[in-house]
């Protein structure tokens, strides 16, 4: 946590968790806030699992955001996972965001409060306001404005119009603790390359699959050698059926193929490098479901 040391330090520095329910928006968000594809989008919910932090500079400060898994039900483990983390982001953090699409009943916005017991100052991003019609969209701002005891402030934004990003970045300016920065501002992620890779594998898998099954798969990435003008990285895509795995090879080897070329294509333009990827794919089934194999994987449960 960040602490005000000093009144006459000219620079900001602060985390800001972006929480709200799977398909809010978050991941598109960041990205146009960042200016790089590096958090991943998808039409599908539940694509972010991990927290990611990305840094955006804004005016004297540094924005350091922490992405985090949409709050929803605790079915399944894996969702149990998610919901801790963005509970656990909440409370490392100096500001949340919370996103709510502009078509949706306040619910959600309801469970985020009662989720938020300790009060952690907030911001609601209204997302997706282009959907909406402008009277929808001040009907639901009055609704919002019932709780405004509870909120900082209420910001509309559309990233498909181009819509609210100066506004939204001076308001969380605004309510970052003075300090000095706490990364090197030319980097724009802390997230490593292996986790930025794993995501562009998971991204890939979403694109060509149309079906449940990937929320059934995960990536490891199970080795990287970096070399001067090549990356070398092995990745293993892990299944909990054998027929899933048969429709993420596909016939004669041709799914596996575009996953890997799209991810190969998307990791080459973030490193500026050219990739060799391998891809394998092995069955582990209940791995959604079990602890262990979980932890095993990267996914921490403390
Ligand atoms: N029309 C419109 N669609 C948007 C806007 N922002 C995001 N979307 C769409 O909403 C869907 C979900 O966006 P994501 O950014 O993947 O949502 P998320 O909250 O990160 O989802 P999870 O990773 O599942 O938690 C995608 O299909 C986006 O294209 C917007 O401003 N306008």
């Amino acid at each position: 946590m960040l602490h005000d040391t000093s009144s006459n330090i000219a620079t900001k520095a602060g985390f800001v968790a972006v929480v709200g329910r799977p398909n809010a928006g978050k991941s598109t968000l960041l990205n146009w806030l960042v200016g790089e594809k590096l958090a991943m989008v998808s039409k599908k919910a539940q694509a972010t699992r991990k927290r990611m932090n990305i840094i955006v500079m804004h005016e004297n400060a540094q924005i350091i955001f922490v992405d985090t898994p949409g709050i929803h039900e605790k079915e399944r483990l894996l969702n149990q996972f998610m919901l801790s983390e963005a509970i656990k982001a909440i409370g490392d953090c100096d500001l949340v965001l919370f996103l709510a699409p502009a078509k949706d009943k306040l619910e959600h916005y309801k469970k985020f409060l009662e989720l938020n017991a300790k009060n952690r100052p907030h911001i609601v991003v209204l997302t997706k306001i282009d959907e909406v019609s402008q009277e929808a969209l001040l009907a639901k701002i009055a609704e919002y404005q019932a709780f405004q005891d509870k909120f900082l402030a209420l910001i509309p934004v559309s990233v498909t119009k181009g819509v609210g990003k100066d506004q939204l970045l001076d308001e969380i300016t605004k309510h970052l603790p003075h300090s000095p920065w706490l990364y090197d501002p030319e980097l724009l992620t802390t997230t490593n390359i292996r986790e930025i890779y794993k995501e562009m594998i998971r991204e890939s898998i979403f694109d060509n699959l149309s079906d449940e099954i990937p929320y059934e798969t995960d990536v490891i990435i199970e080795k990287i050698d970096e070399l001067p003008h090549l990356d070398r990285v092995q990745a293993t895509i892990i299944t909990e059926k054998k027929s899933q795995k048969m429709i993420i090879v596909g016939k004669g080897g041709s799914t596996i193929k575009r996953i890997g070329r799209d991810a190969r294509m998307k990791m080459e333009q973030f490193s500026q490098k050219k990739i060799y990827l391998e891809l394998f794919v092995s069955v582990k089934s209940g791995w959604s479901k079990n602890k262990k194999s979980l932890s095993e994987i990267g996914y921490n449960f403390d």
